[in-house]
This record gives structure tokens, sequence and C-alpha cells, in this order.
């Protein structure tokens, strides 16, 4: 018998914008002291798209314009029965300026300069696609909130 467990569903927003990303540093809850997009969880009701743009607006105060869906992240841990799936969308424009929340700090990066030691540690590989502008998926296999254990990453045609 086939159970389907319903993954919880999250969204992470990268401003990617000549040569520089926009990463935010969490100040507090899951993934504090890291550098992210901007992102969280889809509510009822919502579609992915929109969770997207609404976290956006509310943990770095920009409105997303276009935006591409470029990458799809399933998250297992050790500790945890369900699985995490991570829509990743390139935010190719916005309005307004990044300003500081409770949330999250933001910051640019150049490309070159991306801090991944302070980062979620599945973030240094799918990265380079993500900044190639490719279309990617990937399954990650965390011991704990620090340890990648194990993964699986493809570059995709569609996703
Ligand atoms: C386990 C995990 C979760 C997230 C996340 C939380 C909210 C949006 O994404 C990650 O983001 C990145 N880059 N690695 C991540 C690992």
């Amino acid at each position: 018998e086939h159970t389907l467990v319903a993954k919880k569903l999250l969204t992470l927003a990268i401003v990617n914008r000549e040569g520089r990303v926009l990463l935010g540093l969490k100040k507090r809850g899951f993934g504090e002291g890291y550098y992210n997009g901007f992102g969280g969880k889809v509510e009822v009701g919502e579609t992915v798209e929109a969770a997207a743009r609404r976290e956006l607006q509310e943990e770095a105060v920009i409105i997303a314009g276009n935006i591409k869906k470029q990458g799809l992240l399933t998250f297992h841990f050790d500790d945890k029965p369900q699985p995490w799936e991570v829509h990743v969308f390139n935010v190719l424009d916005y309005n307004g300026e990044p300003c500081e929340t409770d949330e999250m700090s933001p910051q640019w990066f150049s490309h070159d300069q991306i801090p991944f030691d302070k980062m979620w540690k599945d973030d240094e590989i799918w990265y380079p696609h993500f900044l190639a502008g490719h279309l990617f998926q990937g399954e990650f296999f965390f011991r704990n909130t620090h340890h990648l254990d194990s993964y699986n990453f493809d570059v995709v045609s569609k996703l």
C-alpha cells in the first residue's frame, strides 16, 4: 500500500541582478545565523508563487516583478518524519528597496563572493546552476540541521 505523505511546502526567492544576489541573514528561528534567499511556508489555499511573492515582501520589503521558477529541492531530515519541498524562484526584477526586518537582514553579494560557509550545506551544490539560469531538482538528506549526509542532484529540461 503506497501511503502518500504530504510534503511540507516552502518557497525560496533569490534576487539575482547585475551579477549580484540579494540574500538575507536569518535573525531568528529555523536557519538562524545562515544567509539564505527569502521564503517560508506556503499557506493553505495559497499558490506556491503567491507565497514566494508574499514572503519576499514580508522578509525584505520588496515587491517581486518577473520571477522564474528554477528549482525544486526536497529536504529529508533524520529527526523529522515529513520531508520539505522547497520551490526556488529567481526574482528577475522588483520594486522598492530591500530593508531589514525582524526576520532578515538583507545584503548583496557578487556571484564570486557568496558566503557558502554561512549557508545551508546544499547551497554550494545548486547555486552554480541557479546562477547559470539552469532548471534543477535536488534531494538532500540531512543528518541534523548542520550536516548533509547525501544527495541526488540533476539539471532538468523542465520542472
Ligand atoms: C532544510 C533546508 C531548508 C531550507 C529552507 C527553509 C525555508 C526555505 O528554504 C533551505 O534553504 C536552503 N538554501 N537550504 C535549505 C535547507
